[in-house]
């Protein structure tokens, strides 16, 4: 275990084209990503893509079938070395929260930190229990707090040792939506305050924008993209990211201009790859907020289904094409299923995919 007065040592983790998997066969295909000292990562995906599989050979439950997972520059995992769990200095957080019940709070936290001075000890818990909010519940039992008391004690116990990494699956996912949204951000500036590296796995695109640095977007065991929330949504690299984090459509349209498209809602400018010759037929991206509710616009369409999202309607649109997209409208635009609405698109950057 690392010393515990070190303060915040640079820990850095580095996976090479990893591939993961059962009985031979891999789930996980030839994956890289590095992780900074500090750094929250988080695996983003849809259920069984292979996010746990990823964490588990992190944590060094799973043998690797090739490649190599480094963290401070020493091998923890290759196809013939797999460095025992209890010995990566990894901290683990799951979904099931599994506190011990028959241990206090302040015994839960001082779990892991076996062999230290009481001192040190009930310093750190002291520390601990400050940092997540929970000052005077040292003595109380798991039982008689909250999920998300019970969750912040969970991350408390997995950071008592100070681990090189902390490791979570899907840690919110057992909890309300209302405790998450507040929860969520609160564990972030606590992993900030630690300076400690991270990685969440989660399927929640809104988890994952409010908790994490960099977003490893997988499908199918690979990782489509790498990048901050910000690129994730709007940069999306493949026309799976794009569609998987956060609502979007591909409206057809023809290159006409190094920075023009049309398409069947008129013409559209934003800047575009040279590569684009004029006349190549593209799907551009819209997002829910691209397309502008405009009773005096030419292009209409009619309302297929609307949702009321309090501030705004969120409205499915069927344009004359055929083409189905999202529209948000402010909640006094309250307009009918079946009725006509004029919309425009109005776009920062153009997100095109060739057909
Ligand atoms: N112990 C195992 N033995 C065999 N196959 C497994 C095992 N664990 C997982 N798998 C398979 O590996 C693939 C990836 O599973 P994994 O649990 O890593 O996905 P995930 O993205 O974490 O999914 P979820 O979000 O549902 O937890 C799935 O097809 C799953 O069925």
């Amino acid at each position: 275990m690392s010393s515990f007065s070190s303060g915040k040592a640079l820990q850095e983790l580095n996976i090479r084209d990893l591939s993961v998997g059962y009985h031979g066969q891999a789930v996980v295909h030839d994956v890289s990503f590095d992780l900074t000292a500090g750094q929250i990562g988080c695996l983003l995906g849809p259920s069984g893509c292979g996010k746990s599989t990823l964490l588990r050979a992190i944590a060094g439950f799973e043998a690797v079938l090739s490649g190599a997972i480094s963290l401070n520059g020493e091998v923890i995992s290759s196809v013939d070395y797999l460095l025992p769990p209890e010995q990566r200095q990894i901290g683990m957080v799951f979904q099931d929260i599994a506190l011990f019940p028959h241990l206090t709070i302040a015994d839960n936290i001082a779990f892991g930190l076996k062999g230290m001075s009481s001192r040190v000890v009930s310093n750190r818990v002291a520390e601990l229990l400050d940092l997540i909010g929970l000052v005077g519940y040292e003595m109380r039992y798991p039982h008689s707090l909250s999920g998300g008391q019970q969750q912040r004690v969970a991350l408390a116990r997995a950071m008592a040792p100070k681990p090189k990494l902390l490791l979570m699956d899907e840690p919110f996912s057992g909890l309300d939506a209302k405790l998450r949204e507040e929860l969520v951000p609160d564990i972030r500036q606590i992993l900030k305050h630690e300076g400690m590296s991270a990685i969440l796995v989660t399927h929640d695109q809104m988890e994952a924008f409010a908790m994490a640095d960099t977003i490893a977007v997988m499908e199918s065991g690979e990782i489509h993209q790498y990048g901050t929330p910000y690129q994730i949504y709007h940069r999306p690299e493949s026309r799976f990211t794009a569609r998987f984090v956060g609502q979007g459509d591909f409206l057809s349209a023809v290159v006409c201009g190094h920075d023009c498209l049309d398409s069947d809602l008129g013409r559209i400018h934003g800047v575009l790859s040279d590569e684009l010759a004029i006349g190549t037929q593209v799907d551009l991206l819209v997002r829910p907020d691209d397309v502008i509710h405009d009773d005096a616009s030419e292009f209409k369409g009619l309302v297929m289904s609307k949702w009321f999202r309090g501030s705004h309607f969120l409205y499915r649109v069927k344009l004359a094409s055929g083409l189905v997209v999202y529209c948000f409208a402010s909640s006094h635009h309250n307009h009918a299923i079946g009725q006509e609405i004029g919309i425009n698109i109005e776009l920062d950057h153009l997100v095109v995919f060739s057909k």
